[in-house]
C-alpha cells in the first residue's frame, strides 16, 4: 500500500480544501524531490526508447545480415584475418568467391599451398547437393582456409570483408552454373551472375586498395558461333542460353568497371571443366552415378544424328590457368572509388584444345567403371545447348604460359577413382 503522502502525489489538488500547515515544508520538499525523480525516470525512459529505436533501425537496415547470415563479431574477424595471412614473400591475399564450389575449392587449395592467404566466400545454395559443398568446406578448413558463409549480393558483408582485409586479389568464381537449368530458374542466373557480380564490383571499386580481379566467364559465350576453334576475337553476340547471356553480360559489365574505375580485370572462358570434387549436375558426373546405379542415361545428339562434342578440360589445368592469371594480373589503378589511369583488361579461353564427343566420353566411363551404360539417344532439345565447343588457347599460352596436359581418358580415371572413394561402391546412394 502506498503511504498517504505518496498517494497525495498522484491526487489532483482541490482548491479551497484544508491543508495541515505543520506539514507544508515537509510536503514541499517531498513534492520537489518526487517531481525531480519523476523527471529523471521519464528522461531515462526516453533515452532507453531512443536507444532501442536506433538499434532496431540498424537491425532492420542490416536485414539480410541478421536474418540469413552468420558473419560478424570479433571471433569471426579474427578467423578472416588469420586465413588471409600471407606465408611467402610477395604473396597475395585472395578473396575466393564460390570457394565451396568445384573450381573454387581447387583454386583455394592451390593458392594456400603456394603460401598465399585465402578467404573463401560461399552461400552454400542447394542448386546441387549441399553436403558435397560442406565436404569441400571441410577439406578447405583442414588446410586452414576459412570460408565465410554469405552471398555476393550482401554489400554489407563485402564491405566488412574489405574492411578487415586489404585483399590484393579477388578470384570470383561464385555463379549460377549450368546451361539447361536456366529454363527452369532464369532468375537465379540474374541474381548471381548479374546482380551479384555488380555488387561485388561495387565493393572492389570502393576498396582501398582496389584488388585485381580474375573471374569465371564461360565457353558458352561463343553461342552459335561456328568458327572453330573458338578464339577470343570471335563474335560472342549470339548466346544460346540465358546462362551464356549472363556470362556475356558479365564480360561487358566488368569492362565498364575497368573503364570507369580502373579495376584490373581478367575474364576466363572455362571449357566444360571436370574432375574430382566436380559438379553433380554435369553430364560426366550424373552419367557415372546412373551407370553405377544401373539407370539409363540420356545422350543428346545434334541435327542429322551428329554427335555433340565438348572441349572437356581437366580441373588441374584450369587451376594452373587461374593461378597464372592472378600472378600476371596488374594492379588496379583506382583509389577512393576513382580511376587514376588505364587498367588491364583481359579475356582468355581456358580449354583443352581437343574436343571429344559425348558418346566417346560415355565409352571412357564404361571402361573405367567396368559397367555398360544403358543409353537413350535423344535429339538435342532446344534448351540452350550448343553442338560443340573447341578452344583456341594461343592467347592464354602466350600471356599466361597456359598448357593443358591432361587428356579426357586420364582425367576421367582420376575422377572415377575419387567418385568411388567419396561415394563408395554403394551405387544406391543418391546425389542430386
Ligand atoms: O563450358 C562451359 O562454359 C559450360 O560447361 C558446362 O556445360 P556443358 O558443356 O553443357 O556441360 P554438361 O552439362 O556436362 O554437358 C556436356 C555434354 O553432355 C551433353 N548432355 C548433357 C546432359 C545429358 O543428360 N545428356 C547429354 O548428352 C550436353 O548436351 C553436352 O554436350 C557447365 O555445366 C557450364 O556450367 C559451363 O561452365
Amino acid at each position: 500500500m502506498p503511504s498517504l503522502d505518496e498517494e497525495e502525489l498522484f491526487l489532483p489538488s482541490t482548491p479551497g480544501k484544508f491543508k495541515d500547515k505543520s506539514n507544508t515544508m515537509h510536503r514541499q520538499f517531498h513534492r520537489c524531490f518526487a517531481s525531480t525523480s519523476t523527471m529523471f525516470l521519464w528522461a531515462l525512459f526516453l533515452v532507453a526508447l531512443t536507444a532501442s529505436y536506433l538499434s532496431f533501425q540498424s537491425f532492420v537496415d542490416s536485414g539480410s545480415r541478421y536474418f540469413s547470415s552468420t558473419w560478424g563479431g570479433i571471433h569471426w574477424e579474427k578467423q578472416v584475418r588469420t586465413s588471409a595471412q600471407i606465408h611467402r614473400a610477395n604473396g597475395f591475399s585472395v578473396l575466393v568467391t564460390g570457394a565451396a564450389g568445384f573450381v573454387g575449392t581447387h583454386v583455394s587449395l592451390a593458392l594456400k599451398k603456394r603460401g598465399d592467404g585465402v578467404v573463401g566466400l560461399d552461400n552454400f545454395n542447394n542448386y546441387y547437393d549441399p553436403s558435397l559443398k560442406q565436404a569441400r568446406k571441410s577439406l578447405l578448413n583442414a588446410q586452414n582456409i576459412f570460408i565465410v558463409e554469405g552471398d555476393i549480393n550482401d554489400a554489407q558483408l563485402l564491405a566488412k570483408l574489405f574492411d578487415v582485409v586489404a585483399f590484393t586479389h579477388v578470384m570470383h568464381l561464385a555463379a549460377q552454373a549450368g546451361v539447361r537449368y536456366a529454363i527452369e530458374n532464369p532468375n537465379s542466373y540474374v541474381h548471381s551472375n548479374i546482380a551479384g557480380l555488380v555488387t561485388l564490383l561495387e565493393a572492389c571499386k570502393t576498396a582501398n586498395p582496389q584488388p585485381s580481379i580474375v573471374w569465371a566467364s564461360s565457353s558458352s559465350v561463343y553461342g552459335l558461333n561456328e568458327n572453330v576453334p573458338f578464339s577470343e576475337s570471335h563474335r560472342t553476340d549470339q548466346p544460346a542460353s540465358l546462362y551464356a547471356a549472363t556470362k556475356k553480360a558479365g564480360e561487358e559489365i566488368t569492362h565498364t568497371y575497368n573503364h570507369i574505375y580502373g579495376l584490373s580485370i581478367t575474364g576466363l572462358r572455362f571449357f566444360t571443366v571436370y574432375g574430382p570434387w566436380g559438379r553433380p549436375d554435369m553430364a560426366y558426373f550424373s552419367f557415372t552415378r546412373n551407370i553405377l546405379q544401373g539407370k539409363p542415361i540420356t545422350v543428346y545428339r545434334g541435327k542429322n544424328r551428329v554427335d555433340l562434342a565438348r572441349d572437356f578440360t581437366y580441373i588441374d589445368d584450369i587451376v594452373k590457368g587461374c593461378v597464372a592469371s592472378l600472378v600476371t594480373a596488374k594492379k588496379s589503378t583506382g583509389s577512393g572509388g576513382k580511376k587514376r589511369g588505364p587498367a588491364q583488361y583481359r579475356i582468355f579461353n581456358l580449354g583443352n584444345t581437343s574436343p571429344v564427343t559425348v558418346p566417346m566420353m560415355v565409352g571412357i566411363l564404361e571402361r573405367q567403371l567396368k559397367v555398360k551404360a544403358k543409353k537413350n539417344m535423344v535429339e538435342m532439345p532446344g534448351n540452350g545447348d550448343v553442338p560443340f565447343t573447341h578452344a583456341n588457347i594461343s592467347l592464354a599460352r602466350r600471356e599466361l604460359g597456359y598448357k593443358p596436359t591432361t587428356d579426357l581418358q586420364t582425367g576421367l580415371k582420376k575422377f572415377v577413382r575419387w567418385y568411388l572413394t567419396y561415394y563408395g561402391h554403394n551405387h544406391g546412394k543418391s546425389v542430386k
